[in-house]
């Protein structure tokens, strides 16, 4: 096979909504920053769809980025759509004996099936390379997540899986390598001794936006904080790499979600949740969660969850991690705010106290602020804080983009090792048992609201 022979993307699970929502646009966005890429996609799922239709949904995809016309109609002239049942050996034979070229078989389906799809993979002979990409919650806890990784290791060496999560595509996130290690002014002060706590928050005004089937078993625990705001935390608080590189990251990554784990080991006094009641958010109405359809409220879905980390290493032992992301909320807020300690000793003769100094990354739109306390406007012995922000642009590509990049040029830079996969449910498993047996009151917060009441972190 030749080196410049186009990659096969074989999405399975073509018919539903991540595909159309999330992988062709950011496809889309990826041919757009490069024209030139040669892939081929090929959409595979259980329904009957003629390959004119699967053009089409394509197309239409790729008008929303947009991309170049000529990139649009090679890219179109190739694709094509195979009804295929993925559970049925000879029918998932025949699909992958159909693609050319180094294969990438992304599997765009709910994770129950994706696990029955591995198990019948192992009587396939999977072409070289083939590489598989999967989505999130990758198992349901340590053991399951342990178990997934030796059948995926059956199948394709670790470098080959890609465990995707879309957060490390974000450009605000990779944006923190660049900021923590091409600056010197961050370095010395990035530990326990200058910082006094981390906040990584993700409150959006989306509500559940007809997803039930998927976020009604999962909350926002595993939807958010066990999955990507763990990769957050992990790239924030990782140690120096000496080049930006799969095996760097991923190495420091993990070592950073080895040491972490929950606050005090008391899932009772480090966690909260809560689910939100019937509300307004600006001109939208929305009813309780409860009541959306699709929810069961039995199963007590949050729909806010919070929980506090601590990294037991030397350069972050003592400092909390409050990670925190909720739906439904009035003000959407997808920051990182590292507060730092108080000055040692403040001279007397101020009229005011300073407050701490404070980073702010905001993750979207993308922004760096610093606050700093200094004298407020007349009075140089009356002390305020004043913020120095820096906009930053959105990145080329949107995150799937840039994750499908990384994807097709088979580079595991953007994505999940499996080891960090098990560390992250090996953190929150506490909480899951702890809220599972109600040892954690299930609160209340209004749409539309900033949560619970005192819940709203001090800044
Ligand atoms: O993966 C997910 O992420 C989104 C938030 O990410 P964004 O890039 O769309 O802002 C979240 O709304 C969704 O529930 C979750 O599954």
């Amino acid at each position: 096979m030749s080196d410049d022979a186009p990659v096969t993307l074989l999405i399975l699970g073509a018919g539903g909504d991540l595909t159309h929502r999330l992988l062709l646009p950011g496809i889309g966005s990826l041919l757009k920053c490069e024209p030139q890429r040669k892939v081929q996609i090929v959409g595979a799922d259980r329904m009957a769809k003629s390959s004119e239709e699967w053009k089409a949904l394509v197309k239409d995809s790729f008008s929303t980025v947009p991309v170049p016309a000529r990139t649009a109609k090679s890219v179109m002239s190739k694709t094509r759509y195979q009804q295929t049942n993925v559970l049925d050996e000879d029918e998932l034979r025949s699909l992958i004996e159909s693609c050319s070229g180094p294969l990438v078989i992304y599997f765009a389906l709910p994770p129950a099936i994706t696990m029955q799809v591995c198990t019948v993979l192992e009587a396939i002979d999977l072409p070289n390379p083939t590489r598989l990409a999967l989505e999130k919650p990758f198992g349901t806890d340590e053991k399951t997540a342990h178990s997934f990784n030796r059948r995926l290791h059956k199948l394709v060496p670790e470098d080959h899986i890609f465990r995707v999560d879309h957060f490390l595509g974000v450009s605000t996130v990779l944006n923190l390598i660049g900021l923590r290690f091409a600056n010197r002014i961050l370095q010395p002060i990035w530990n326990s001794e200058h910082i006094e706590r981390v906040e990584i928050i993700y409150d959006e005004d989306l509500a559940l936006e007809g997803r039930a089937g998927y976020y009604d078993t999962n909350g926002a625990l595993k939807d958010m904080l066990q999955s990507h705001l763990l990769q957050v935390l992990s790239v924030f608080a990782m140690e120096s790499i000496a080049e930006v590189s799969a095996n760097e990251l991923q190495d420091q990554k993990a070592q950073v979600l080895r040491a972490t784990r929950l606050w005090g080991n008391s899932p009772k006094r480090s966690s909260r949740r809560a689910r939100y009641t019937a509300g307004q958010i600006g001109s939208r109405k929305i009813p309780a969660y409860v009541k959306e359809q699709g929810v069961d409220p039995s199963r007590m879905t949050e729909t806010l969850a919070e929980i506090t980390v601590e990294i037991d290493n030397n350069r972050w032992s003592g400092v909390p991690f409050i990670l925190r992301s909720g739906k439904a909320m009035g003000e959407p807020r997808k920051q990182i705010v590292a507060h730092f300690r108080d000055v040692p000793h403040l001279p007397t003769g101020f009229k005011t106290a300073g407050l701490p100094d404070q980073l702010i990354i905001d993750l979207k739109p993308g922004a760096v602020s610093l606050v700093l306390t200094m004298n407020a406007e007349g009075d140089p012995m009356d002390l305020e804080r004043k913020v120095l922000r820096a906009e930053l642009a959105d990145g080329l590509m949107l995150p799937y983009g840039e994750v499908l990049r990384y994807l097709l040029d088979g580079n595991p830079m953007l994505c999940v090792r499996g080891d960090a996969a098990e560390s992250c449910w090996r953190i929150m498993e506490p909480v899951l048992k702890a809220w599972k047996a109600n040892r954690v009151p299930m609160e209340e917060y209004p749409a539309g609201s900033d949560g619970p009441d005192g819940w709203l972190p001090a800044s």
